[in-house]
């Protein structure tokens, strides 16, 4: 970690660290990242703007993306940015239609905005469950058909990647973004059928224990123990989920449409994420409790 506040990796990491690209693999084409002044999204965008992409940054915050861009052009990368809401529908095909009228073209649409706070499910609140479904699911899709609606009306291919969460064990206290992801799983899988004969390719990257600044929502003793989450026993980096992103949107994935790539360190196999703290109850059978309502 880098400091009490601040969490993963820096722009000077992300201007040098190495990747297993080839220079000017992404020369001429373009590329949108939402959330890309996020820890993951950030990490794209720099990887795909190394690569040769004019990249365009969205997210909600103007200072967050300006600051990217400041750092990004300081080092003479191509990109741009707009603060776009991506749970506006309106907000977001104005959006494309100004990417339209800039560029003429988009190549690849990388999702990563997104989010959630740890709470247990029972009490989640009316809103607090809209806030999470609105921005992970509505939002996603919202990008993904405005994207789509311009690919087929220009005649143009393209190529999407869904950043989403791992659904396939029982994630503990985020059930409203588990929801949510699988949803969008769902959705990319079919989208990625109806949309082939645009030339559209849908795919997901499920991260594991990512550290970002996305990690302030859990407290520091649950921060602690995202080593344990896999069997590598130790986190992942933005730049993990960035190279796997660039691997299924790009020229390598070529023949990868309605694909989930998970990318935690083997954390579906082995591993534990209690991300309100583990509660006694899975501390072992002694802590369980006499009065423990299991109908016995
Ligand atoms: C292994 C790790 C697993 C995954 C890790 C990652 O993904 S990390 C990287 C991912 N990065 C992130 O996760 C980024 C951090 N997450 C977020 O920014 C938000 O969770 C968001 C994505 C929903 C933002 O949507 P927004 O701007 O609309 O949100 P808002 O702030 O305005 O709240 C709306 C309503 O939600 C409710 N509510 C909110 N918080 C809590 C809470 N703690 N407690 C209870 N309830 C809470 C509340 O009802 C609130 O309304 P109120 O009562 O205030 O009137
Ligand atoms: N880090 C991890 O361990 C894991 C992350 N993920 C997922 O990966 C994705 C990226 O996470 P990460 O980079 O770590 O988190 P961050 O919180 O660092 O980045 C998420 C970005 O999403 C943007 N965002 C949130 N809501 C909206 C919205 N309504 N409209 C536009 N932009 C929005 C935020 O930008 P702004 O503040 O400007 O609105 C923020 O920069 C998320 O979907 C996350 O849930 C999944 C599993 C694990």
């Amino acid at each position: 970690m880098t400091g009490a506040e601040s969490f993963g990796l820096t722009d000077a990491d992300l201007a040098v660290k190495p990747t297993v690209y080839a220079p000017g693999m992404f020369d001429g084409k373009v590329a949108l990242v939402s959330g890309g002044a996020g820890g993951i999204g950030r990490a794209t965008a720099w990887l795909l703007a190394r690569l040769g992409a004019h990249v365009i940054i969205s997210g909600r915050s103007e200072a967050k993306i300006a600051g990217l861009i400041g750092a990004m052009r300081e080092t003479g990368l191509a990109c741009s940015g707009h603060a776009v809401d991506i749970r506006e529908p309106e907000g977001v095909a104005a959006f494309f239609d100004r990417i339209w009228d800039e560029h003429g073209q988009l190549d690849l649409l990388v999702n990563s905005a997104g989010g959630q706070f740890p709470q247990a499910a029972i009490d989640f609140s009316v809103k607090g469950w809209n806030a999470v479904i609105n921005t992970n699911l509505n939002g996603t899709w919202f990008m993904m058909q405005a994207a789509a609606r311009k690919w087929r009306d220009a005649g143009q291919p393209g190529s999407i990647v869904n950043v989403v969460v791992v659904t396939t064990h029982g994630l503990h206290g985020v059930a409203h973004t588990v929801a949510a992801r699988a949803g969008v799983i769902g959705l990319s899988r079919s989208v990625a059928v109806e949309w082939a004969p645009l030339g559209i390719r849908v795919n997901c990257v499920a991260p594991g224990a990512i550290e970002t600044d996305g990690w302030k929502v859990y407290t520091p003793q649950v921060r602690a123990a995202y080593p344990m989450t896999n069997p590598m026993m130790r986190a992942g980096d933005a730049w993990d989920i960035a190279e796997a992103s660039v691997y299924l949107g790009g020229p390598a994935g070529k023949f990868i449409t309605g694909e989930l790539l998970t990318v935690d360190g083997g954390g579906q196999l082995w591993g534990e994420t209690w991300t309100t703290g583990k509660p006694d109850y899975f501390k072992g059978a002694d802590s369980r409790g006499a009065d423990r309502p299991d109908g016995d």
